[in-house]
């Protein structure tokens, strides 16, 4: 929990919402019993019994986070209301399903009519870069679900926080909504510290993507399932590969920069996999217990071998040079699938064993894959919500999901710390039993 408090959770809101939701006149006669959320309903962070039983002896009220949804009040008149929405960072299945729930949601259920796209990221609001705005209607976005990418296009790299303020009020912008991950938000709380320092009447909202889905205090965030889905369909044919050739060696290389759920999740959804390297979990290449030991061992017993490795994965085994960091300021990695194959190849040639490895790297195709249903249906609810919390005047937010509910996060909590794979925790024993991978693949003792 990183020592956060229960007031930590607490969202900011610009002002008094005083306005009748035009939701709420809409469904005031046909269903008067629609549920209207106000800022009292909250969903609790740990629904476990233990916990309850130790708030119930401490008196502490528990952590707990804003629960999303329509209001029947809201800050901003609709008919005033001009809406910007900007895309940042790498690519993921559902970015353009989540711009089209955005115009959708801000267009049919607010009537609002002034709603634009930011081209390229936070670029866009510099002039010297020459983006034009988009105006986004429901018309413009009707079909941009069927593609992957992002309509608007999307940048990484630092811009200048004065600028970008300077263009939202000359612009007259009210609600800024970023689509991007810790990098993005923690843009969107500068933009709104400065916004604050200003006295503006802006509000920012953030819709979490990461296909990582490293982002704290989620159970997921969107493209997530295409991304695992996509891969698992790549970790099929790499067992093919595998299989093909006599002591055959398949390594397929994920995405996972400091997380390797896409890594975990693949592997159980196609459990022909034998190991699974993922940051979380240090693993030794050399030595009685290390990898490679262990998978000669699973390749002279069954004569191949299927092995998928997150990009975060061993990092430690390169040779300490200087670190390269890409224009956000995230750190690249070095290539761990590549390292893994010529380090495969020679071992093998070394212990007299004639192998064929193969190596596959779907990382892009994967990133830029369209959203699978189960996913278009999360993004667009992500986005409606982050429609209902900023009409509302939230601000300094991000839309999570929780327990099955929609919450509304301040940005700083989210972007806190990264969530990652609990190795002593459920997902990783499934990945262990699945694959049949030593628990430790260190020569030191656990
Ligand atoms: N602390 C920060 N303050 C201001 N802008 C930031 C900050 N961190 C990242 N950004 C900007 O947010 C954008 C997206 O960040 P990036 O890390 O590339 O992707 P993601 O949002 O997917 O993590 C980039 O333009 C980056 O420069
Ligand atoms: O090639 P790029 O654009 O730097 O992207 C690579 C990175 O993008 C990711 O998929 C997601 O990163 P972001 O969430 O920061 O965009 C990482 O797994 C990966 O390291
Ligand atoms: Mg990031």
């Amino acid at each position: 929990m990183n020592d956060l408090k229960r007031s930590d959770f607490e969202v900011n809101r610009l002002g008094k919402a005083t306005l009748l939701s035009p939701i709420f006149k809409n469904y005031a006669e046909e269903a008067p019993d629609k549920e209207f959320i106000d800022d009292s309903r909250r969903i609790i962070y740990d629904p476990s019994i233990e916990a309850y039983k130790a708030n119930m002896e401490s008196g502490e009220e528990p952590i707990s986070f804003l629960k999303a949804g329509a209001r029947k009040e809201i800050y901003f008149d609709p008919s005033k209301t001009k809406a910007a929405i900007v895309t940042c960072g790498g690519l993921c299945p559902g970015i353009n399903n989540v711009i089209r729930g955005l115009v959708n949601g801000l267009y049919y259920r607010y009537k609002v009519r002034n709603i634009w796209g930011i081209q390229y990221g936070y670029q866009g609001f510099i002039p010297e870069y020459g983006h034009e705005m988009i105006k986004l209607t429901p018309e413009v976005v009707k079909d941009i679900h069927l593609f992957g990418g992002t309509i608007l296009g999307s940048s990484r790299g630092r811009q200048d926080i004065s600028a970008m303020v300077d263009a939202l009020e000359r612009e007259n912008i009210n609600i800024l909504f970023t689509i991007g991950g810790d990098g993005t938000l923690a843009g969107n709380h500068v933009i709104n510290e400065e916004i604050k320092r200003r006295g503006l009447k802006i509000v920012t909202a953030g819709i979490p993507k990461t296909i990582d889905n490293d982002v704290n205090y989620m159970t997921k965030t969107f493209g997530f399932d295409t991304a695992f889905t996509t891969a698992a369909a790549v970790v099929r044919d790499a067992h093919n590969e595998a299989t093909g050739a006599y002591n055959g060696v398949a390594i397929v290389k994920l995405m996972g920069r400091d997380s390797g759920f896409i890594a975990a999740n693949a592997a159980l959804a196609m459990p022909d996999v034998n190991f699974v390297l993922v940051p979380e979990s240090k693993f030794d290449l050399h030595g009685e217990k290390g990898f490679l030991a262990a998978l000669k061992s699973r390749v002279v017993d069954r004569h191949h071998a299927l092995v998928v490795v997150a990009e975060g994965a061993g990092q430690h085994l390169f040779d300490e040079g200087s670190e390269v960091k890409d224009k956000s300021g995230n750190v690249k990695h070095k290539d761990i699938g590549v390292f893994l194959k010529d380090e495969i190849g020679k071992f093998f040639t070394g212990e007299g064993i004639e192998a064929t490895v193969k190596y596959i790297d779907p990382s892009y195709i994967i990133r830029s894959e369209v959203a699978i249903p189960a996913d278009s249906v999360f993004c667009n609810d992500l986005a409606l919500n982050a429609v209902h919390g900023a009409m509302a005047g939230l601000t300094d937010f991000v839309v999570g999901r929780w327990h099955n509910q929609f919450t509304y996060l301040p940005i700083p909590v989210a972007t806190a710390s990264r969530k990652k794979i609990d190795v002593d925790g459920s997902l990783w024993w499934s990945v262990l039993e699945t694959t049949g991978q030593p628990i430790n693949m260190t020569n030191e003792d656990k």
